[in-house]
């Protein structure tokens, strides 16, 4: 009826007011708040009940700018100006929002970011972790052959292209230098010799693995979470993470295809370093001209002991994961 039809449309115009409220102050709205107005009266009224949902709207909108980057200015120096362990709290908080907000049947088009999340990759990086073992590393290039079989077995190639995942080279290496722990860094590499500037420090070897396909690495996290078994005490946190955070993206030839690399050795270990403010020197750089072929060269006298630091940016493609459909 006409009357009914008003009531509506001066509600349905209020709601808009008040909802045009809610979202001018929506960077004030907490949960908190929300719930005191819950207290006062003791029932949720449609209007608050709105306001909510903007505010998990706004919520979900900051976690995807988050992911992308694009927080503004002023909550980059809020989050700098903070301790450390209190930006991990956050980090863990919005990571485990992400991983609620996730779908596991579409396990299959997670990103990058909504792995990270899922496997819970911000709360394992603040453990302090061990230095893998030669077992370890072991096993995980047992684990990584029997992945590939598998994998080969459930998806054959079509009409022989190339291989969704290979191992790099056939050639093995010794670089001169060990893990240790290097404190807010994690685990890091030193060198266990002195190194002349000018020397070949690190290079691709037997152990350095290619996935052609953002899909086939994406699997290979998923059997590497689930290898034990699929409960959650079974579910391998700490390896898949690992692996996440030691792969990286990169060109093999100028101008060719994107792939993903790692090292299935203590190469995963190398931090990084930068000639920024706020960053350590590096002492290696990738390749000896332009093009990083893959072998690393000492830019200046390494003493023993000394941390090996390489700056990423010059071989990997920091923001490619989504080019690789991740
Ligand atoms: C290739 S891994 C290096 C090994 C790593 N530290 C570990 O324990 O597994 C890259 C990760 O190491 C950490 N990292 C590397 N360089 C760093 C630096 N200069 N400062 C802080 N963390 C760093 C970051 O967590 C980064 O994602």
């Amino acid at each position: 009826s006409p009357s009914t039809k008003k009531r509506h449309e001066e509600y349905e115009s209020k709601l808009a007011n008040a909802l045009t409220h809610y979202a001018s102050h929506i960077g004030s709205v907490t949960t908190s708040s929300h719930q005191a107005l819950l207290e006062e009266d003791g029932t949720m009224h449609e209007l608050e009940f709105a306001a909510m949902a903007i505010a998990n709207e706004m919520n979900r909108l900051s976690l995807i700018r988050y992911r992308l980057g694009l927080d503004d200015d002023e909550e980059e120096e809020e989050e700098e100006s903070e301790p450390n362990s209190q930006l991990d709290t956050a980090d863990i908080e919005k990571e485990a929002m992400i991983k609620d907000s996730l779908d596991p049947e579409e396990w299959y088009a997670y990103s990058y970011w909504e792995l990270h999340a899922y496997f819970s990759c911000a709360a394992e990086f603040i453990k302090s972790k061990p230095i893998p073992t030669p077992e370890r590393w072991n096993d995980l290039r047992s684990f990584y052959h029997e992945f590939v079989q598998q994998d080969l077995q459930d998806w054959p190639l079509q009409n022989e292209n190339e291989p969704r995942s290979y191992i790099y080279t056939d050639v093995s290496y010794d670089p001169p230098m060990e893990p240790f722990q290097s404190g807010f860094k994690g685990r890091g590499l030193k060198a266990n010799r002195r190194i002349e500037k000018g020397e070949l420090v690190f290079r691709a070897t037997n152990n350095t693995i290619i996935f052609t396909h953002g899909h086939t690495w994406r699997k290979f996290l998923f059997a590497l979470y689930e290898r034990h078994g699929e409960e959650e005490h079974q579910l391998d946190s700490e390896t898949t993470c690992d692996v996440l955070v030691w792969s990286w993206i990169q060109r093999l030839v100028p101008r060719g295809p994107l792939v993903i690399v790692m090292d299935l050795d203590n190469g995963s270990l190398m931090n990084e370093g930068r000639e920024d403010e706020g960053w350590e020197d590096p002492n290696v750089k990738c390749g000896k001209e332009d093009w990083c072929d893959f072998e690393y060269y000492a830019i200046k006298d390494i003493e023993v002991g000394e941390e090996i630091l390489c700056d990423y940016r010059e071989f990997a493609m920091l923001n490619a994961w989504v080019d690789m459909g991740l």
